[in-house]
């Protein structure tokens, strides 16, 4: 029997990643016409599932759409860079809100983006989203526009391989950047992932950087998610080394941020609006409340920024340039 390499199976996750997706979805939570075109086989999620989808995905386009925000207000261009994107759809949601930044860029492993950029070839409601003059490299595993570029790459090399090849289909360094990465540096080693976070610091003047990851390894609930990942062969690696909130916050001062904070899913969910509780409760009842905050302690999106460029931005709320920007403790 063939045992799937070590790599194969964290590029798998990305399949599961995109069902939740398509359910949530598809259930109502909210709207991506352009997440079922990357399913091959669909499934119903619970609604706790759902709910954490849906949580994860409000926090990060927040996020994206108040960094989008601000670079706009203050007339500047803009640019977001997805680290191990797999079949995320956020380029296509940007575009077709008219809201995409001058350039987005998209990094994974080769058999992702392969995979990615062949659909997007032959599925018409992707393809017509992308503006003319787009090319395939790279042997199909690269898709290269003047707005919209997909590269493939290995995230373990990011300074020596990812960032010359990110230069040399145009990202600036020089410019506004969102780095985003939602379940994806959780499976570096953190010397890997803590090279990323620092160099972004150290080079990229006016930079915010989102992450999205597991943490609470240390409960009956963290060591169940632990056990049944390692049955499937998966390793969270970056889980010991940043398990709570505070220690997610902490990473970023240490790799050279002045400001960070971080909110777990349950937090974030007890924060939505009444309406939007209510719509939630009408798509589908959420019986196991108890169970849904125990899911959602153990996620959280941390994001940090580094100039006063951009203000202090939030998963929940409208941009405030109002609120004082918090201070490192
Ligand atoms: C759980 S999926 C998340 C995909 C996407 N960010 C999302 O949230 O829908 C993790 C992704 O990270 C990618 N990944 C993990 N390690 C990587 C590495 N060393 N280099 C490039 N991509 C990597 C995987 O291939 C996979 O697509």
């Amino acid at each position: 029997m063939n045992v799937p390499s070590a790599d194969s199976v964290v590029q798998a996750t990305n399949d599961d990643a995109t069902v939740s997706r398509c359910s949530a979805s598809q259930a109502g939570y909210f709207h991506d016409p352009f997440v079922s075109q990357l399913v091959r086989r669909p499934a119903r999620r619970s609604p706790v599932i759902n709910r954490g989808t849906y949580c994860r995905l409000v926090g990060l386009q927040n996020l994206i759409r108040q960094f989008l925000d601000a670079c706009r207000n203050q007339q500047l261009p803009s640019q977001i860079v997805s680290l191990g994107a797999g079949f995320d759809t956020t380029y296509f949601l940007l575009k077709t809100d008219q809201k995409a930044p001058n350039h987005y860029f998209e990094v994974d492993f080769a058999e992702t983006t392969a995979k990615k950029v062949m659909s997007i070839q032959r599925k018409s409601a992707l393809k017509t989203i992308l503006e003319d003059g787009w090319t395939t490299g790279n042997g199909g595993t690269e898709l290269w526009s003047y707005d919209y570029t997909v590269i493939a790459g290995d995230l373990r090399g990011f300074e020596t391989t990812v960032v010359p090849a990110l230069e040399r289909r145009g990202f600036d360094r020089t410019l506004p950047t969102l780095f985003l990465s939602e379940c994806v540096l959780i499976y570096l080693d953190p010397t890997h992932s803590d090279a990323i976070i620092r160099w972004v610091s150290q080079h990229v003047p006016t930079a915010m950087f989102t992450t999205y990851e597991p943490i609470g390894p240390h409960d009956a609930f963290g060591q169940m998610m632990v056990q049944n990942l390692e049955m499937r062969r998966i390793e969270l690696k970056g889980l010991l080394a940043y398990p709570d909130l505070a220690s997610q916050q902490q990473r970023y001062y240490d790799l050279g941020w002045p400001s960070a904070q971080a909110m777990d899913m349950a937090t974030l969910y007890a924060q939505l609006p009444p309406g939007e509780l209510q719509r939630l409760m009408r798509i589908e009842i959420l019986d196991e409340l108890e169970e849904f905050n125990l899911f959602g302690r153990h996620y959280c999106i941390a994001w940090a920024w580094q100039s006063r460029t951009l203000p202090l931005l939030d998963p929940l709320t409208a941009l405030d340039p109002s609120k004082p920007t918090p201070t490192r403790p």
